[in-house]
């Protein structure tokens, strides 16, 4: 109890790492403009700090980054590099333009690591901590260096790194449990260890970055909070290497929720929670659990007579959070043909966008165009408006006119119209299905080799005339791209999402698309 008082008052720092570790989601990969987008949502959001990319991984990383240290303001913007010149060299050239550049070094610190992965002997790998937070140092005070594998370390090991690390300049101590093998008690300890043997901690932030491979990553932060972490590293919606890292709307709201348990609080805007999650799965392609906590479409539902009877008497009886905090509205305003510009523009307001004037008429449009298909308009297919607006896929391709046939004991044909830049091109086919047909009649016209990966499709709301939302991969030359489509005919929201991908990859493959980008 005595030591949690000493860290009374002091806020924890949120470190979020959707943009790098995130991406290493098996099947993931953001362009651009979906990591500047997120990126965005991360400032409104409020974390401390953005962990923009790893700039040496590829030019694509290198360029986002830099676009986002250029173009968010408000959280501190970290590079990640490994323990070598380049690499740092690399993580400044992009960080280098944020308002607070970070860069954050890691070296593996294991003795499964050093031995097999890195075949280096400890006072080798001190070594190259030291140099490189050395040289983080001359561009930037704010360094952090993480001891990757913490957790599978020999503690003394541990406690020796970091305190040449700290000597030699960093600022933020991470301590990752990279595969997620720790129990909350035990890591909960070592943190508590690492206070007390390393001299120079005070000087200091101690950091955690936690791998769910054993559904412990969110308790175990916690229990590093509990003794004295003051940085957590988490990624939206739990993504992340293999089962993921610590959710960050877990561990927020577990903070939040019983705070008081825990005596620190976040700075996060927790009404920003469930935008920011829907947007990151909308660009992401993956999907959000139904039973997630927080964010899961049933984290907030009741299904049961006994629950529902006692959540009508007083919602405290089975409700330990508001929806409204998360940013959920409960407000039953609904929307339909008749409403105006004000009401609409009004509503937007209400559900936290802040649009320009040119998106909020294009989602008005596409608002007047979906009520004239369905009668009640919820928040649900606004949000669905919003998200087909504001993520920006460069398009190629326009889809200008679609027809499907299909039918039992039919062969199921589509005609499409494309638009390529004025000119349209049209094309049919046949298929095994109304989708199979249209996706063949777009190949065709599009006249690439595309493999569909993945397909899923749900509806964003209830009701027979409810919008359908399609998520596809799309792969081409080893490279996926993931589409997005919504539409209250689901032929169509599936040909959108495919020719979303699509476009995306053309867009991708494009020697001059640093040109277009200045251009946009
Ligand atoms: C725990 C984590 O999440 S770490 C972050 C993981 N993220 C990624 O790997 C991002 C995607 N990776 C990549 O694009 C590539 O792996 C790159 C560009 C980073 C490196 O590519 P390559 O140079 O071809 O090396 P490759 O990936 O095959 O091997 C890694 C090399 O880095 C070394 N290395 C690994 N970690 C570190 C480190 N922290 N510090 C210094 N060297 C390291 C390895 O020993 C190996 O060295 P070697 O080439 O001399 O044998
Ligand atoms: C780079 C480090 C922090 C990492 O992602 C891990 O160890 O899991
Ligand atoms: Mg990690």
């Amino acid at each position: 109890m005595e030591e949690r008082r000493a860290y009374m008052g002091k806020h924890i720092q949120i470190f979020d790492t959707t943009l790098r570790d995130g991406e290493q989601t098996p099947g993931v990969s953001l362009n651009l403009q979906e990591k500047y987008e997120i990126a965005k949502q991360l400032a409104k959001l409020n974390v401390d700090i953005i962990e923009a990319g790893f700039p040496i991984a590829s030019r694509g990383d290198f360029e986002a980054v830099k676009n986002i240290a250029k173009n968010v303001s408000g959280p501190v913007i970290a590079g990640l590099a490994r323990a070598n010149k380049q690499d740092i060299e690399i993580a400044w050239e992009a960080v280098k333009y944020a308002e607070r550049p970070r860069i954050h070094t890691f070296i593996a610190t294991s003795d499964i690591h050093m031995k097999y992965k890195l075949k280096m002997t400890r006072d080798q790998v001190i070594e190259a901590a030291v140099n490189a937070v050395k040289l983080a140092k001359r561009f930037t005070p704010d360094v952090e260096f993480s001891a990757e594998d913490a957790s599978r370390s020999d503690p003394e090991f541990l406690y020796r790194i970091f305190e040449e690390a700290i000597k030699a300049g960093a600022t933020v101590i991470n301590v990752p449990d990279t595969v997620g093998y720790a129990v909350p008690w035990e890591f909960g300890r070592l943190i508590h260890k690492i206070r007390e043997n390393v001299p120079s901690i005070y000087k200091a932030i101690i950091s955690v970055h936690c791998h769910d491979d054993l559904g412990l990553a969110v308790a175990n932060s916690l229990a590093a909070v509990e003794n004295g972490a003051q940085q957590i590293e988490v990624a939206v919606n739990g993504l992340g290497e293999r089962a993921g890292n610590a959710a960050l709307e877990e561990i927020v709201m577990a903070l939040n929720t019983r705070s008081d348990f825990f005596m620190n609080p976040t700075r996060i805007e927790t009404t920003q929670i469930y935008r920011t999650s829907r947007l990151v799965s909308a660009l992401t392609g993956i999907q959000v659990p139904p039973n997630k906590a927080i964010v899961g479409a049933n984290a907030f539902a009741h299904e049961s007579g006994i629950h529902q009877h006692g959540v009508l008497e007083e919602k405290s009886t089975y409700e330990i959070m508001k929806p409204e905090t998360i940013g959920v509205s409960t407000n039953k305003l609904v929307m339909g043909k008749h409403s105006g510009r004000h009401a609409f523009k009004e509503k937007l307001k209400e559900m936290g966008y802040n649009l320009s004037d040119e998106e909020i008429n294009k989602v008005f449009q596409k608002f007047k165009d979906l009520a004239d298909k369905k009668k009640e308009i919820s928040e649900k297919d606004i949000e669905a408006l919003v998200e087909e607006e504001v993520i920006i896929t460069p398009e190629t391709f326009k889809l200008e006119y679609l027809q499907a046939t299909s039918g039992s004991g039919v062969v199921a044909s589509a005609v499409v119209k494309l638009n390529k830049m004025g000119v349209t091109i049209e094309e049919a086919a046949c298929g095994d299905g109304p989708v199979d047909a249209t996706y063949r009649a777009i190949e065709r016209a599009c006249g690439g080799d595309f493999k569909l990966v993945d397909y899923t499709i749900k509806a964003v709301t209830g009701g027979k005339d409810a919008l359908g939302e399609v998520i596809v991969r799309v792969e081409k030359n080893n490279k996926i791209q993931i589409g997005r489509g919504v539409s209250t005919d689901i032929i169509e929201a599936s040909a959108k999402a495919y020719l979303s991908a699509i476009n995306k990859i053309i867009y991708d493959d494009n020697p001059y698309k640093e040109r277009i980008d200045a251009v946009q």
